[in-house]
């Protein structure tokens, strides 16, 4: 069940908004990516290509082959082909020279950085971050960005105060050290990290993603009734409080924060398992439960100013275009293909309120 109120906008009611682009998207790798970006291409004009893969996206050889792997993987869906850009992971070891070479290629905006532990396969990521340094002074000086998973994996903070801690202890320290670097504060999860965002001043280049289900779900989706591992993910689902501040900044046409699904398939048997995979798939209907979301407090007119923040902070340009939706219900299929397997989709078997019609 989602927390979202009941809607008011009557069945049958079109809204154009604009082309929507995500700046948070897993695609995997393999088979899977057939059926992953063909899902993507009918919602988003840029997908941002997340770079957790196995082995991960470390170089810009890797990058290279991974995008051209992506955009062969995608279909003519009637208008314009997605465009997709890319982050290489970043380690302890990343070097200047390898953000220099990154410069070099448009599709390549930046880095994610996974605190070693934090989510799926971040064991690569950064162990200290003051050791990278020097490449946050060079992604600051080309203008680049730095997207941040925004949890600290220390055993002894609880799971819930992840990001909390994270943003005492680490990312308030980055963006005073470094206060031109463009930073993404990736699926914030908790009022804490709303908070801090609208706390930086105006000069300020950072903005926080948002996902459908963290603006959806609250913690009872997860742990009520029997554990559904299907809605566990990382940032893992918070309190109520934490669901409708997060709604609201998105909605609050703030300038500050950016359209991010955080997409993170895994097939049924490694979700539904003795140590199910933390990821919750939702690019099948992202766009859709975003309107659903916004449409629940009364700010369909909020979605311009949250699509249109992360295209001006990423630089995309894609010349006005626009997508209608229709107020109109349609069901989830339960479940999807993904490569040879199959991955169980958000809301699976349930209904999705508005439809995309071009
Ligand atoms: N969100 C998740 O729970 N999982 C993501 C990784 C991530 O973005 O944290 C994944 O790759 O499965």
């Amino acid at each position: 069940m989602s927390s979202l109120a009941s809607s008011s906008v009557p069945n049958g009611t079109k809204i154009t908004i604009p082309y929507p682009c995500d700046f948070h998207h897993h695609f995997r790798q393999g088979p899977a990516i057939s059926s992953l970006v063909p899902i993507a291409s009918q919602r988003f004009g840029t997908a941002l290509a997340m770079p957790n893969t196995k082995p991960p996206i470390t170089t810009v050889p890797l990058a290279i082959a991974y995008h051209d792997e992506l955009m062969a993987a995608r279909k003519e869906g009637g208008g314009e082909m997605m465009e997709i850009v890319n982050v290489l992971y970043l380690t302890d070891n990343t070097t200047v020279e390898t953000v220099d070479e990154m410069a070099k290629h448009d599709f390549i905006v930046g880095f994610k950085y996974y605190p070693a532990g934090a989510t799926t396969n971040s064991d690569f990521g950064v162990t200290d971050f003051l050791k990278c340094y020097p490449v946050f002074s060079r992604l600051s000086d080309l203008n680049m960005v730095l997207c941040i998973h925004s949890e600290v994996s220390t055993p002894t903070v609880d799971i819930f105060d992840r990001e909390k801690v994270f943003i005492e202890t680490v990312i308030t320290k980055i963006v005073k050290d470094f206060p031109n670097l463009k930073i993404v504060m990736e699926h914030i999860s908790t009022i804490h990290g709303v908070n801090f965002i609208k706390s930086l001043p105006e000069t300020s280049k950072v903005v926080g993603s948002i996902t459908p289900h963290h603006i959806m779900y609250n913690r009872n989706a997860l742990l009520v009734g029997g554990v559904k591992p299907h809605f566990y993910c990382l940032p893992i689902l918070k309190r109520e409080t934490h669901r409708a501040a997060l709604l609201e900044a998105a909605s609050s046409q703030s300038g500050r924060f950016i359209m991010g699904t955080d997409s993170a398939p895994h097939t049924v048997g490694s979700k539904e398992s003795s140590c199910g995979c933390a990821g919750v798939f939702n690019g099948h209907a992202a766009v859709e439960m975003y309107v659903e979301a916004f449409e629940s407090v009364g700010r369909l007119d909020a979605l311009e100013d949250f699509i249109e923040t992360g295209k001006k902070f990423y630089g995309i340009q894609d010349g006005g275009r626009t997508m209608e939706l229709v107020k109109e219900e349609w069901r989830v299929e339960e479940s999807m293909e993904l490569g040879e397997d199959v991955v169980k989709p958000l809301r699976a078997g349930e209904m999705v309120k508005w439809k995309i019609v071009r």
